[in-house]
């Protein structure tokens, strides 16, 4: 992690989720609401069908909530099925997801896309957190870093910023796999986001927060957290019990006073 950035930790509920959830979300909110709250940031994003709901019920919590996608015009439309960045902002949710490669490999969503539903976001005043990441094959092949830099590249908008933006860094071999990189390659790959984010956005790309996601969960956190240039996570299948995130959201006591001492 990065001394001066604030640390991240978000949970991605994908498509999980029911009222009956919402024990898990009143958990969530109660757990990260004491004093590791003042150094440190957590957030949910539940499936489109409890957003409201869970703003309601976090509203005066140090929880955030965000949605998990949204559609590239930012308003209105004839667009059955989608929700609009205007629709999550709406629900109050502060965040939105986008470009996770679930989205990208079962809906064909190119970077551009990427780009225009992160600028939907923005024009609403949302945090866009866009994801990015390889492939098994592209790693096999000696890509991830070509891969990256093209994705980069091609999903952020030039207005990106540390307070509109964060990046998510999501092999997609990782993802519910249970399989992680190893702690020096998650580090060259942060390192060298950071480097492009520097070179294209100067001192504005230094503060963007690089979270880390891939089959993180309790026993993984504090190695993964402690890397340089982790900003914190994004939290798949760990994320929907409350006590499952809560150990991970306190895997970064140690971290933090470890920086502090
Ligand atoms: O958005 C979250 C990621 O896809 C990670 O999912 P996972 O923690 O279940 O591997």
């Amino acid at each position: 992690m990065t001394s001066d950035i604030r640390p991240l930790v978000a949970g991605n509920w994908k498509m999980n989720g029911t009222r009956s959830s919402l024990d898990q979300i009143r958990a969530i909110a109660h757990g990260v609401s004491g004093p590791l709250s003042r150094k440190l940031d957590a957030l949910i994003c539940p499936p489109a069908t409890l957003l409201y709901v869970a703003t309601t019920l976090t509203v005066d919590t140090r929880l955030m909530i965000g949605a998990q996608d949204c559609h590239q015009k930012a308003r209105t439309g004839a667009h059955t099925g989608d929700i609009s960045a205007e629709m999550i902002r709406d629900c109050f949710a502060t965040h939105v997801i986008v470009g996770h490669s679930e989205r990208r490999q079962e809906y064909g969503e190119s970077n551009h896309r990427v780009l225009l539903k992160a600028r939907a976001a923005y024009d609403q005043g949302l945090t866009a957190i866009i994801c990015i990441g390889e492939t098994r094959e592209e790693r096999a092949e000696g890509r991830t870093m070509e891969v990256l830099h093209r994705q980069l590249r091609g999903s952020l908008p030039d207005d990106a910023t540390a307070a509109n933006t964060i990046i998510a860094y999501e092999p997609v071999w990782a993802i519910g796999t249970g399989q992680t990189p190893r702690a020096d390659e998650v580090a060259k790959v942060h390192a060298r986001i950071r480097a492009d984010l520097v070179a294209r956005f100067g001192e504005g790309g230094e503060t963007i927060r690089l979270l880390y996601g891939g089959s993180v969960n309790p026993g993984n956190a504090k190695e993964l957290l402690g890397i340089p240039h982790v900003n914190g996570a994004l939290i798949g299948g760990a994320s929907l019990k409350a006590a499952d995130f809560l150990s991970i959201y306190h895997a970064y006591e140690d971290i933090l006073s470890s920086v502090e001492a």
